[in-house]
């Protein structure tokens, strides 16, 4: 599954799918906590035999009641369970109140408030079934204390608290942004970090943003609920353009889904195929001594299959590059004039301006290479590092001269000068949810921009000029913090280069290079440095089956 769900169509799932008949609310519950359970005995299988402690804390609406189905699951194995609550259990919502008197009919239930150090002496993990996705403000001082005492040592002596299991997402964490409601501005601290966290039919978006995606000892497991195919079908409807609020975000996976895997095999080349028709990409260098940026993104855009890669260098540079470039060809473009006429061959179909370019060069060439692919339909321009700095004092100037064939790829500093007010209030604390999330300011940039940003981070985000919105999240499984390193911006941006020169449209050509070059710095590994990703692309394609 690579969809990803708000909890607005979440909800709009579940409705429909009990309004239809095809199921009850009280069987999504039951289901949910089987799935709970049952991903605690694959991360901990040595819990399976035997019987255990669990603590399970229940709150007040339908995430308390998969709690209550947890507990009664769990001591149905044969487990101790000690269940704490908050909130009236008298005032439950239907299903999870009648989750609540079934479980009442097993064991006993105590307010959050007497929770203390003996509880978890037996315990081999707590489940934290306090609030899902109907969170819509800070939680409750009781509650952050009591998640704060579940996960904090008390002191040295004391042996480690259990691991904590979060049903859905993490209580306090906002599932649309990721985002902890009324966390502050320095860094969303969490209440706590799950070991284990188990959602429903798919991922919520904010399971893919930071900070709720920041953990990579964090495992996410997606238990299915039977409304997978209810999901899979409302995704095509959910049309970005008619309801923005149900605008659909992709996790981009290229080996998950059989429309993405598509994708995947685009990559491949004809066998018919000869180096013309895979077009030629151009990255701009900057000058002596500044020239390696532009070089690894050129590499970058070879290997990714273009076929001709052209670095257009300053006088003072050419020589630095010549010595180093081999299947790279190298022009000089000086200056405006020299670009001008260099793009005046149409078959130079992608150019990247950004890597290595300085800021004083990208002002000059920057409105050239826009002019001179305006009216193309087949060409791309990336603009990265000093080319979007270099807008900084007049942003609006940028954006009047953009084109929808135009990728922007700003890491947080960029995208806070191009987009100050955006970045603002994605900085700001959240205090209601659903809070304003990277994926909305990315979607908002791109709007302005009226071409596809690409957002950087390990929680990636792209989105286009219609709404259309992916993460490539370097997170969990796919953690790769080697990705952290000196040139793999660069490297990213000559990815995306030459998948545009390969004729990709921008927004797909954005993400298919998010998800190469973070494939690759999985491959490599530890010890990763930004010359590696290119080298390393030809082991992601062979297990690609491209
Ligand atoms: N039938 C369904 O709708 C299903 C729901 N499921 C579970 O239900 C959860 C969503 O349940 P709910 O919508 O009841 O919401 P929650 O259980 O997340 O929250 C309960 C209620 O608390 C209130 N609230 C929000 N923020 C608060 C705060 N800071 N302090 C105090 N009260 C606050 C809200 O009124 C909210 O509805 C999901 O996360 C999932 O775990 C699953 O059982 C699958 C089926
Ligand atoms: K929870």
């Amino acid at each position: 599954m690579s969809e990803l769900v708000t909890a607005a169509q979440m909800r709009a799932i579940e409705q429909a799918a009990i309004s239809s008949g095809k199921v009850t609310g009280l069987a999504l519950m039951e289901r949910a906590g089987q799935g709970v359970v049952q991903a605690i005995c694959e991360t901990w299988p040595e819990l399976t035999i035997g019987a255990h402690g669990a603590v399970v804390l229940c709150g007040p609406g339908n995430n308390g009641g998969d709690g209550y189905v947890v507990a009664r699951l769990l001591a149905a194995r044969g487990w101790s369970v000690a269940v704490f609550a908050y909130g009236d259990p008298a005032r439950l919502p239907p299903d999870a109140r009648a989750n609540y008197e079934r479980w009442c009919r097993v064991g006993g239930c105590a307010p959050l408030t007497a929770l203390d150090d003996s509880t978890f002496s037996d315990a081999a993990v707590t489940v934290d079934a306090l609030f899902g996705t109907g969170l819509t403000r800070p939680l409750p001082s009781e509650v952050l204390n009591a998640l704060m005492f579940a996960s904090t040592r008390p002191n040295a002596a004391a042996p480690q608290r259990p691991p904590i299991v979060a049903v859905d997402i993490a209580s306090g964490v906002d599932a649309d942004s990721g985002r902890v409601i009324g966390g502050d501005e320095q860094g969303d601290e969490l209440p706590y970090w799950p070991a284990l966290t188990v959602t429903f039919g798919a991922a919520k978006v904010g399971h893919m943003l930071l900070p709720h995606a920041g953990d990579t000892r964090h495992k996410l497991v997606v238990a299915p609920i039977g409304v997978e195919d209810d999901i899979a079908r409302a995704y095509l409807t959910w049309n970005v353009v008619e309801h923005l609020d149900l605008a659909a975000v992709r996790h981009i996976d290229l080996l998950g889904r059989p429309d993405i895997s598509l994708q995947a095999l685009e990559l491949a080349k004809d066998v018919a195929s000869h180096k013309f028709g895979h077009g030629h990409a151009v990255i701009l260098s900057g000058p002596a001594g500044r020239t390696g940026a532009a070089r690894l993104a050129a590499r970058a855009a070879l290997r990714v299959g273009a076929g001709l890669v052209t670095v257009a260098a300053p006088r003072d540079a050419m020589a630095e590059n010549a010595a180093q470039l081999t299947a790279i060809m190298l022009r000089e473009a000086e200056g405006a004039a020299a670009l001008a006429d260099l793009l005046r061959d149409k078959r130079l179909n992608a150019i990247c301006l950004g890597p290595g370019l300085g800021q004083a060069r990208a002002r000059d060439l920057v409105p050239v290479a826009l002019d001179a692919t305006r009216d193309r339909d087949v060409s791309g321009v990336v603009l990265d590092a000093d080319a979007l700095s270099a807008f900084a004092d007049d942003p609006v100037d940028l954006f009047t001269m953009l084109h929808d064939g135009c990728v922007l790829t700003p890491h947080a500093g960029e995208f806070a000068r191009l987009f100050p007010d955006l970045s603002a209030r994605l900085n700001a604390p959240a205090m209601t949810g659903p809070a304003y999330s990277k994926v909305d300011a990315a979607r908002d940039a791109a709007e302005r921009a009226g071409c596809t940003v690409l957002l950087k981070g390990s929680d990636t985000v792209i989105a286009d000029e219609t709404g259309d919105a992916a993460i490539n999240a370097a997170c969990y499984d796919r953690a790769a913090p080697w990705l952290a390193t000196a040139g793999s911006g660069d490297v990213l941006a000559g990815l995306v280069t030459g998948l545009l020169a390969r004729g990709y449209a921008p927004v797909t050509a954005a993400e298919t290079a998010a998800w190469l070059h973070t494939e690759a710095a999985l491959s490599f590994g530890p010890g990763l440095i930004a010359e590696d990703l290119p080298e390393e692309l030809p082991k992601v394609f062979r297990a690609l089956g491209v």
